[in-house]
C-alpha cells in the first residue's frame, strides 16, 4: 500500500504537488491522471525516495522508502527517462542490480522471461528500441518482487503491441494482489487498465474514485435524431418525457431514450427519419471537463480545451468511444 498525507513538493515558489492525500491499495490497478506538468512524476520520485518532501509524507506499506530495509524487495519501479548503462548488455544490468541487492542469478533469467527479452538479453541496451528498453526498465521493477509497483507513463512512444502487452502485464500484477500504481495523462488508456482513479492538475487531487463510477457517471449517452419534421417529432419525444436539444446542424440531442423507442415513436406517427444513432460522451472529455482549469499549457487551438456544454456543442462528442 501507498499512503501521502498532506503530502508537498515545492520547487522555489512553484508548488508542483499540493498537499495531497491518497492511498493505493493492493490488488487493483490505480491510476494516476492528469496533464502535463499535474505533479504526477514528482509524486512518484517522492514515494521512490527520489525527492524529498517539503512537507508531509508518502509511504509504501507504511515505512518511507529511506526506511525500507529491502527496498528493492518492497517496490519497483518504471520511472520516465531510466537511467541504464548503455554499455553494458541487458542481462549484466540486470545482473548487477541482482548482485548489490543479494538477489540470485536465477530470478534474473526469471525476469527477462517474463517481459520477453531472452533473445536480446546478450544485446546492449544501448542498441534497443524503446520497447525494448521499457521491457528492461519492468525487468528490473520486478527483480525484487516487490508487493508494490509504480509505473510512470509505461506506454509513452510504444506500438499497439507494446501498448497492449504493459497494459496485460499490469493487470495480472494486480491480478496477484499487488498495488499497481500508473501515471498516465490518457483517459482512454487509464479506462482500459485501471479499477481505481486518482485525478490530479496542479499539484491537487481533482478526483479520487472508482474507474466504473467515474465511467457511469461521465459517459451517458445520447441518442442523434435528425428528421425533414423535427418540430413535430420533438413534440412527440418531449411528451414522452425525454429531453431533446437541438444542435445546429438539425440535428436533436435525445437524453433518456433509446434508439429503438425513438424509432418506433416516428413509426407509429409515420413521421421519417434521416438519422438515427446512439452517441457515447467520451471519457476523455469528461476528464478533460474536470481538469480544464489546471491546465498548464493549454494549445493554440480555440475552445480545444473545452469540453461542450451547449447542445449544439454535443455533436463533437466521439460515437461509441472511452
Ligand atoms: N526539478 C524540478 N525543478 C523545478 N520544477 C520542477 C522540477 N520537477 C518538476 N517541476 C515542475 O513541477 C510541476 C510538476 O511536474 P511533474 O513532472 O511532476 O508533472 P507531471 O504530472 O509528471 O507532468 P508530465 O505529464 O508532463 O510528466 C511542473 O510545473 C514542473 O515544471
Amino acid at each position: 500500500m501507498i499512503t501521502a498525507e498532506r503530502l508537498t513538493k515545492r520547487y522555489g515558489d512553484k508548488t508542483a504537488v499540493d498537499a495531497i492525500d491518497f492511498t493505493v491499495e493492493p490488488g487493483t490497478v490505480t491510476g494516476f491522471l492528469g496533464p502535463n506538468g499535474a505533479g504526477k512524476s514528482t509524486t512518484m520520485r517522492m514515494v521512490m525516495g527520489l525527492d524529498r518532501p517539503s512537507a508531509g509524507s508518502v509511504t509504501v506499506n507504511g515505512r518511507a522508502y529511506r526506511d525500507l530495509p529491502a527496498p528493492l524487495h518492497e517496490v519497483g519501479a518504471l520511472l520516465e527517462a531510466k537511467a541504464i548503462h548503455g554499455g553494458r548488455t541487458a542481462y549484466n544490468h540486470l545482473l548487477w542490480m541482482a548482485k548489490s541487492n543479494g538477489i540470485a542469478r536465477r530470478r534474473v533469467d526469471e525476469v527477462i522471461d517474463l517481459v520477453g527479452l531472452t533473445d536480446v538479453a546478450s544485446k546492449r541496451s544501448g542498441g534497443f528500441s524503446l520497447g525494448m528498453g521499457q521491457r528492461l526498465g519492468i525487468a528490473a521493477a520486478l527483480l525484487g518482487d516487490p508487493g508494490v509497483l509504480l509505473f510512470d507513463e509505461p506506454v509513452n512512444g510504444l506500438d499497439p503491441e507494446g501498448i497492449r502487452w504493459i497494459r496485460t502485464l499490469i493487470r495480472s500484477l494486480a491480478a496477484e494482489g499487488r498495488t499497481v500504481f500508473v501515471s498516465s495523462h490518457l483517459m482512454s488508456e487509464m479506462a482500459l487498465t485501471a479499477d481505481h482513479l486518482l485525478v490530479v492538475g496542479k499539484g491537487r487531487i481533482l478526483a479520487d474514485t472508482d474507474m466504473n463510477d467515474f465511467i457511469a457517471r461521465n459517459s451517458a449517452g445520447y441518442v442523434r435524431v435528425r428528421s425533414p419534421q423535427a418540430g413535430e417529432l420533438a413534440e412527440r419525444m418531449t411528451g414522452q418525457g425525454w429531453r431533446v436539444e437541438r444542435a445546429d446542424d438539425g440535428a436533436m440531442a435525445v437524453y433518456g431514450a433509446t434508439a429503438e423507442a425513438i424509432g418506433d415513436i416516428a413509426g407509429a406517427h409515420g413521421l421519417y427519419l434521416h438519422e438515427l444513432g446512439g452517441v457515447q460522451a467520451s471519457l476523455e472529455d469528461a476528464f478533460m471537463r474536470l481538469t480544464e482549469d489546471s491546465v498548464e499549457y493549454h494549445a493554440g487551438v480555440p475552445g480545444a480545451a473545452h469540453a461542450p456544454d451547449s447542445a449544439a456543442d454535443q455533436t463533437h462528442l466521439t460515437p461509441a468511444g472511452v
